[in-house]
């Protein structure tokens, strides 16, 4: 008891010392002097405890906003929390595919390995000095990530590894959202999860078609600093043409599934004017498709040019009924062809990072040339009639077979017949519960042959129309023929001053050259 007491009092006097050194020195000791001896302690510090911590607050700034850095490290821990750490804490994440994420609690540890170098993690959490009332209550608490390392590493650490970490922090956040399909149906997007099933394994194309995009996506997916290097923003525009029923809506899906991105289905009619369209532009996120379907028949786009043009014409004519015609078109079309071009390709389009941005028509001839020349849509991609190739890919998706007897009728019917893959998945599909793959391939056979017919007879009567719009024509020739002749004869007897109408009198100037 009596040691007990000596050694409380000894410390106690120690101290007191001490406490009474530091006022000297803090007070009496000169500036330069003073600092030399703490940077020397120091020093003597990281002798004894050579290691270097950082911390990561959750909340920076003056409005003490979360911490993108803060949120990356937790992501990127959280793998490894969960089989180190003893104590886990579960939070709740928005948006994800896993809506539950698990993080180390407090004071719990977990250490990693980086190129060789270990270091370790620890999350602290500061509690407020006084328990005031707070209007904020949330914010009392702060935690923040603690990284110890050794300081013979401290390059590495601080650049590399901590680089690492928050991208891939990032990059699982992104693996694990749930991504969205928005529609804008006034002013703003709306959004529903986006779960659509089609893949670049279950589009039916040719394989050499399908790798060409795969390959053209990753690298445009691996393309930030090429894009920085050329001075262009990392965006690209994909044109999806060909008729009905061929995969373009399958393939945007597919694309949207391979790059993990969300999609952006832009109905162009929605939008009231340019203003408005480079809002929902600027609204729209990194790594998201932006899709405009059917871009020849969303707006009055295509032939506007050719409009403009035939509107200078008739003006030069004065022509009043085409004026009002044209003044009515103009207050209806709000989007513009240049507003859209400037959505695409604008400074602004540039805001925000990686983009796609897709088109889609069944009638690419009906578009406008500056809409889809190349850099605006930089790869144009046809989706067409099936072909065996990709027929054997729907065979697979949809009957679970690579190969049977009847591919080879089915191989020559499709090189003879155009019928679109939708027609052909329909044709795969069991109607009755007995319905075996043979059964579906016959039924399939019968579809094409019908198909055939039905465009064989369409091919014939398109060939009446034309034999008979020919002969009309020719008998039309015949006819003036023999009127121009008449009148010929008839002024070159009589000598009568014959009045020709304009047509006529060019068709006789045209043939008189034939014959000279
Ligand atoms: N190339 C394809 N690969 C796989 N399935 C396809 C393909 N083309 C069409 N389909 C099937 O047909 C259905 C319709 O296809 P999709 O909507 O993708 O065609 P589309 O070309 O976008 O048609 P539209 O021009 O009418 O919008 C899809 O749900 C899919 O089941």
């Amino acid at each position: 008891m009596m040691m007990m007491g000596e050694t409380w009092s000894q410390l106690g006097s120690l101290i007191a010392t001490a406490m009474f050194l530091w006022a000297m020195f803090d007070k009496y000791f000169p500036h330069h002097l003073r600092s030399l001896i703490l940077s020397h302690s120091k020093k003597l510090a990281s002798f004894v405890y050579p290691y270097i911590q950082i911390k990561f607050h959750e909340f920076t700034g003056e409005y003490l906003k979360r911490s993108e850095a803060y949120a990356a490290i937790e992501t990127y821990l959280s793998e490894k929390s969960s089989s180190e750490a003893k104590s886990l804490k579960a939070v709740v994440v928005k948006d994800s595919s896993q809506p539950v994420q698990l993080s180390m609690d407090e004071n719990e540890e977990v250490t990693d390995e980086f190129e060789g170098i270990k270091v370790w993690w620890v999350v602290k959490k500061i509690t407020p000095r006084t328990q005031s009332f707070s209007f904020y209550p949330e914010m009392e608490e702060k935690r923040y990530y603690k990284l110890t390392f050794h300081k013979s590493h401290q390059q590495i650490v601080c650049g590399k590894y901590i680089s690492h970490v928050l991208q891939e922090g990032k990059a699982i956040t992104v693996r694990n959202r749930q991504r969205k399909l928005c529609i804008n149906k006034s002013r703003k997007w709306s959004h529903v999860t986006f779960e659509h099933p089609a893949s670049f394994d279950t589009l039916a194309m040719e394989s050499k078609k399908k790798e060409d995009i795969i390959n053209d996506l990753i690298k445009f997916s691996q393309g930030k600093e090429y894009y920085a290097k050329i001075g262009k923003p990392w965006k690209r525009g994909y044109l999806l043409y060909g008729p009905p029923g061929t995969g373009k809506s399958s393939m945007i899906a597919a694309m949207a599934n391979f790059m993990n991105y969300d999609i952006y289905d832009l109905e162009l009619t929605n939008v009231k004017d340019n203003t408005q369209l480079r809002r929902l532009l600027i609204e729209t996120t990194s790594k998201s498709i932006i899709v405009i379907e059917d871009i020849d028949c969303s707006l009055d786009l295509t032939g506007q040019r050719k409009k403009k043009k035939e509107r200078v014409n008739n003006e030069e004519k004065n022509d009043p009924a085409s004026k009002m015609a044209n003044g009515e078109e103009e207050s209806n079309s709000k989007v513009t062809l240049s507003g859209l071009l400037n959505f695409i390709d604008g400074l602004w389009s540039a805001c925000g990072g990686e983009r796609i941005i897709v088109f889609t028509t069944n009638y690419v001839e009906k578009l406008d040339p500056a809409l889809i020349r190349r850099g605006r849509m930089d790869k144009h991609i046809e989706l067409s009639y099936c072909g065996l190739e990709a027929f054997k890919v729907l065979a697979r998706n949809y009957l679970d077979i690579d190969s049977h007897p009847l591919f080879v009728t089915i191989g020559h019917l499709l090189e003879e017949t155009n019928i679109t893959p939708a027609d052909v998945a329909e044709n795969l599909m069991p109607k009755a519960l007995n319905d075996d793959a043979g059964t579906c391939l016959e039924k399939l056979i019968e579809a094409i042959k019908t198909a055939k017919e039905e465009a064989k007879k369409k091919a014939e009567e398109e060939a009446r129309l034309k034999a008979e719009k020919e002969e009309r024509k020719k008998q039309e020739a015949t006819q003036e023929d023999v009127k121009v002749k008449s009148l010929a004869k008839e002024v070159k007897e009589n000598g009568v001053e014959v009045v020709i109408d304009d047509k006529t009198l060019a068709k006789e100037v045209k043939e008189n050259e034939v014959i000279a």
